[in-house]
């Protein structure tokens, strides 16, 4: 296990002074495994017959929290490292969930959005009773939409928010069901990822505001398709609303491996256009579900420079960093590093759709205006995002809020901005557990993957 990266006690502990670059950076940064692909390979995994491997997978809180709801409902997980990787792991799924032990059962949530909305719907198929519960703010994160479109289908359930306790009785009869996931794209994917599993499948249409996160809906019909599944969807047309549809059916066991965290490359990203430097992601994929795709394009809106070379994705500052004007609601994990840039920017930014965030980790929106507000950051809360204001920033202490995208968003204002010190520093470790040593040796090396970085980075080709 992990040391400490299951508890949800935040000890109480010196704040991390975050280190000022002192030139360009320059680096290459090999990022851990995604967690998006991390947890719906364990899920898929676990409702497969027979034995997955999923190499490079990402060891990380949110990840260790799937594994232990999936071993709650009688799933065997072990981790082992990945052979031959320079980082992560390679869990062992013995799949098929514990249908005749009868529970109860205890899964903890802690502030993972995707074991909260993930594991619920597949609790359903054992006949066990499990009780879920999380950290405070998962207990305020939306999840009566998905509670009342499982007792629709069939689930017996008691509460309508965390703590709830599923009985399950070995079945779900399944069926059409109208959910409003306005709050969260998950809401949706806990509902497909074990439709297989149900009697008649599942029938879902979103009803209600604009639907946050839509990339990672692509993802999980394409991990469902993967695994054997039969997934057919139908785009909001002409005032109706998308719908998706999967058939009942078995999954196929898998050996898979998951690609690098896209969001997680998003801070070292940053580090090479706040600084002037120049940063490479190796193992980049030429094509993924990933909503972190559209970083590169993001940072090139902000004068950057980006190519995906046989290397990796390179980014490189180029003549200045500017404002971005942007709608994020896609890509809206990008938004807090995005706003470390655009406070460093030489003019304003607007960044918009996403209303969303605000039921996030914390309220991600609220958090940026004040902390950052700490430095002297004129950041103003919009309906639908942010608004900034460039202004000259003063060092700081800053707290995330128990909230890991946060506290990499300060680390990368702290490169450009003398004196601001990240209480919680170990929060990084839900999606990025190595964060303080992986930004300690992107800043003063020797880089992290030595047989990359011994050699010159890809030609300047740019003239
Ligand atoms: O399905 C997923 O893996 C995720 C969906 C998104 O959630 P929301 O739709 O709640 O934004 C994203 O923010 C989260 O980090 C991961
Ligand atoms: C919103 C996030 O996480 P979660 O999976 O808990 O929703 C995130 O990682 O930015």
């Amino acid at each position: 296990m992990l040391e400490g990266v299951t508890t949800a006690t935040r000890v109480p502990a010196d704040p991390w002074p975050a280190p000022t670059a002192s030139g360009p950076v320059r680096a290459v940064v090999r990022v851990p495994g995604s967690k998006s692909g991390t947890n719906r390979a364990l899920i898929l995994a676990a409702a497969a017959d027979g034995v997955s491997r999923l190499r490079g997978a990402l060891r990380s809180r949110d990840t260790l929290l799937m594994a232990g709801a999936l071993r709650a409902l009688g799933v065997g997980v072990d981790a082992e490292p990945s052979p031959g990787a320079a980082t992560g792991t390679e869990w062992v799924v013995r799949g098929g969930l514990g249908r005749g032990d009868g529970g109860p059962v205890a899964v903890d949530c802690g502030n993972a959005g995707t074991v909260a909305r993930f594991t619920p719907a597949l609790a359903a198929l054992t006949r066990a009773d499990t009780r879920f519960d999380g950290d405070p703010q998962m207990r305020a994160r939306p999840l009566t939409p998905l509670l009342d479109a499982l007792r629709h289908l069939g689930a017996v359930i008691d509460g309508d928010a965390m703590p709830f306790t599923i009985h399950g009785q070995g079945r779900v009869p399944g069926g059409s069901v109208t959910v409003d996931a306005s709050g969260s794209s998950q809401l949706i994917s806990g509902l497909l990822l074990a439709a297989p599993g149900y009697d008649r499948g599942v029938e879902v249409s979103h009803v209600g505001g604009r639907l946050p996160s839509g990339p990672y809906l692509d993802m999980t019909v394409t991990d469902l398709r993967a695994a054997g599944a039969t997934v057919e969807t139908t785009p909001a047309y002409a005032g109706r609303p998308p719908v998706w549809r999967v058939a009942p059916g078995p999954l196929r066991a898998h050996d898979r491996a998951i690609e690098p965290d896209l969001n997680s490359a998003a801070p070292f990203l940053a580090a090479a256009v706040a600084t002037g430097g120049d940063v490479l992601i190796p193992d980049w994929p030429e094509v993924t579900t990933q909503p972190g795709r559209m970083l590169p394009a993001l940072l090139e809106q902000m004068g950057a420079r980006a190519e995906l070379t046989p290397m990796g994705m390179r980014v490189r500052a180029g003549d200045g960093l500017h404002g971005l004007d942007a709608d994020l609601g896609d890509v809206g994990e990008a938004a807090p590093v995005l706003t470390a840039l655009a406070v460093l920017a030489d003019s304003p930014s607007r960044l918009r759709g996403i209303a969303h965030l605000r039921l996030h980790e914390t309220d991600r929106l609220a958090a940026l205006a004040d902390q950052l507000g700490r430095l002297g950051a004129d950041i103003t809360v919009t309906e639908d995002g942010l608004a900034i204001r460039p202004v000259p920033l003063r060092g700081a202490r800053l707290d995330p809020l128990a909230d890991h995208r946060l506290a990499m968003t300060y680390a990368v204002v702290g490169l450009a901005v003398p004196g601001v010190a990240v209480d919680d520093i170990a929060t990084t470790g839900k999606t990025v557990p190595e964060f303080p040593a992986m930004w300690a040796a992107m800043l003063t090396g020797p880089s992290l993957v030595s047989d990359v970085t011994d050699q010159p980075l890809a030609p300047d080709n740019s003239g």
